[in-house]
């Protein structure tokens, strides 16, 4: 089972829930966990435009999982197990397979040139950074998915838009799935960078009081992660749609 086959029972699901807090909470702060995240953010923005409360710098698709795979098996690589929260990795794109891109090439440590210089133990990396959650799906046989990383990383998450929301602090940056309208002037350079006109990616994100401060530019990239950009956009153009057009089926009676 892949995150696209949840589609079909979670776009219904999710389409309830976006109206609820449409009419309920129309200001809330919404992180997104639901799989698909690729498709199911834009169910929730779509609803909400529909019920004229979408405001996209209040809208987050959650990634942080993909960057604590991406700390911890690169520190795990490089043979530091134990220091996997002092790795910083970007992760960019969506919350699927290709989607997920991690820019190795701009780790905090720097990833070891043995390591980024040598294609076969660079490919195995980013491969199970992109595909850590499916093999936690298939160990799981129909019982789920992650759980306990899954804990961790929403309550990274949330406690970082709580802090720059109401705790008043400023300059966090945390990677988010999000509609680029939340920053139509720094939007512009990502869809440069990415070269397509994508309504959602992945970025690192300042957040502030009202949300999303900031999409910050990707930077500086590698010809190796140029090449994952391309696939990543290539995949991740369905998915919006999909998920953009979703019609909900009319409530039984
Ligand atoms: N974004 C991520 O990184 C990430 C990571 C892990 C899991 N996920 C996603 O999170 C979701 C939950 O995963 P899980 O492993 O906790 O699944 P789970 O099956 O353990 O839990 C799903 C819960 O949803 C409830 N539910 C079912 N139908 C509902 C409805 N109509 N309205 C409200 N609640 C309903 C169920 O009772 C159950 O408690 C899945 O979509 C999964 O793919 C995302
Ligand atoms: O639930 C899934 O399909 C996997 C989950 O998104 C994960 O990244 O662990």
């Amino acid at each position: 089972m892949t995150r696209d086959d949840l589609f079909n029972i979670n776009a219904g699901i999710c389409t309830t829930l976006a109206q609820a807090i449409a009419q309920a909470a129309p200001k809330a702060f919404v992180l997104v966990i639901s799989n698909p995240v690729n498709s199911t953010v834009p169910i929730f923005a779509e609803v909400f435009k529909k019920q004229g409360v979408f405001d996209p710098k209040r809208l987050f698709g959650v990634t942080t999982l993909d960057c604590l795979r991406a700390s911890t098996f690169v520190a795990s690589v490089v043979g530091e197990p134990t220091k996997a929260s002092e790795y910083v990795v970007p992760v960019i794109g969506g919350h699927a397979g290709y989607t997920i891109l991690p820019l190795l090439s701009q780790s905090q440590p720097a990833v070891p040139q043995s390591i980024m210089s040598d294609k076969s133990k660079r490919d195995a990396l980013i491969q199970r950074i992109q595909f850590g959650g499916d093999e936690v799906v298939e160990a799981k046989a129909g019982a789920g998915s992650a759980t306990l990383s899954m804990a961790q990383a929403g309550a990274e998450f949330a406690g970082k838009v709580l802090r720059a929301a109401f705790g008043g602090e400023t300059g966090i940056i945390a990677p988010s799935y999000v509609n680029l309208a939340a920053d139509e002037a720094n939007a512009k350079t990502i869809r440069g960078e990415i070269g397509k006109d994508l309504e959602y990616f992945s970025v690192n994100v300042t957040l502030g009081k009202n949300g999303i401060e900031k999409l910050n530019p990707i930077g500086k990239i590698d010809e190796a992660e140029a090449q994952l950009l391309k696939k990543a956009v290539e995949d991740l153009e369905p998915s919006i749609v999909k998920g953009v057009n979703f019609k909900a089926p009319p409530p039984k009676l």
